[in-house]
């Protein structure tokens, strides 16, 4: 079976790549596992000063898995099986960056946006697609948005599920740097090898000082949102929303 995420180290740097290209690197029960076991053997490793997230295939991350990895019974499934991985990078050591390209849609846009710093390419978007299936943002979703954008903003990002362009990413300052699709690969190794040859343990005082200051945390959102979407993953709205995904069709909500 293939691996459904690489790790490869180079160095001071690791990169850590979803590799699940042909269902767009979805999150299923195999990768939210391999997800938290790799930020934890990062975490380990004190060789390590820069890790690398990024998405085999046509694009970084198209979020939970619609098509076999969501068991609405199972209870609590954001604050067990994907808050260990993404406190895990928030509370890390190691600077993260995201390197995006394509799409980062849904939990898939937290796990980018998390990171530390994002670089993206020139024709990549951010997609707030819990709309479509009658959800709210998770993972962290809101707070990340409403730290960058505004609560104006945020909530039409969200209310209207759109795709939010990388220029429009950076004006809003969700990520750091837009380049050329040819040119990601390189320039997020550059910005990598940087930021490795920094003075470590100030770079490590740096990320926990800007991660605590500021209104509200990033625990009390994710608190929130998991609460929310327990009861929405319950709904017939939500079963309808993923049916229509999987039928290639518009959904027809009722409200229930
Ligand atoms: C915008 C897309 C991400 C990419 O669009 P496009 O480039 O046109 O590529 P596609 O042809 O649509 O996709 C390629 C193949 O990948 C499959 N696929 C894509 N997304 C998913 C997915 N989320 N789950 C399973 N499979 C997926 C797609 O079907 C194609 O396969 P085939 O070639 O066999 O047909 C676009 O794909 C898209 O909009 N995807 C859905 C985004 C989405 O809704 N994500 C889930 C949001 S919810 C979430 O992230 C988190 C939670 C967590 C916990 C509890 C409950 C819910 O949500």
């Amino acid at each position: 079976m293939t691996d459904v995420i690489r790790i490869d180290k180079d160095g001071a740097i690791a990169t850590v790549t979803l590799n699940r290209p042909e269902a767009f690197n979805a999150i299923n029960a195999d990768l939210r596992t391999a997800l938290i076991d790799a930020v934890a053997e990062i975490e380990a490793d004190d060789a390590i000063r820069v890790v690398i997230l990024k998405g085999e295939g046509r694009g970084f991350c198209a979020g939970a898995d619609l098509k076999g990895g969501l068991d609405p019974k199972v209870d609590n499934m954001l604050e067990t099986q994907y808050r260990p991985s993404l406190d895990g990078i928030a509370n890390s050591s190691k600077i993260w960056i995201a390197q995006v390209h394509g799409s980062a849609a849904g939990i898939g846009a937290a796990y980018a946006m998390n990171c530390d710093m994002v670089v993206m390419a020139d024709n990549a978007s951010l997609y707030m697609a819990f709309a479509a299936i009658s959800l709210v943002p998770d993972g962290g979703n809101t707070w990340l948005l409403l730290k960058g954008m505004g609560y104006h903003r945020a909530l039409q990002a969200i209310l209207e599920g759109q795709k939010i362009p990388a220029a429009e990413c950076l004006q809003y300052g969700l990520i750091n740097q837009i380049v050329p699709e040819g040119q990601l690969e390189a320039e997020t190794r550059a910005l990598a090898g940087r930021i490795a040859n920094a003075a470590p343990l100030a770079a490590q005082a740096a990320k926990r000082i800007l991660r605590s200051i500021g209104e509200g945390s990033f625990g009390d959102a994710f608190s929130a949102e998991a609460r929310e979407q327990q009861a929405l993953t319950q709904s017939d709205d939500f079963r309808e929303g993923v049916q229509a995904f999987i039928e290639k069709r518009a959904p027809e909500f009722k409200g229930k």
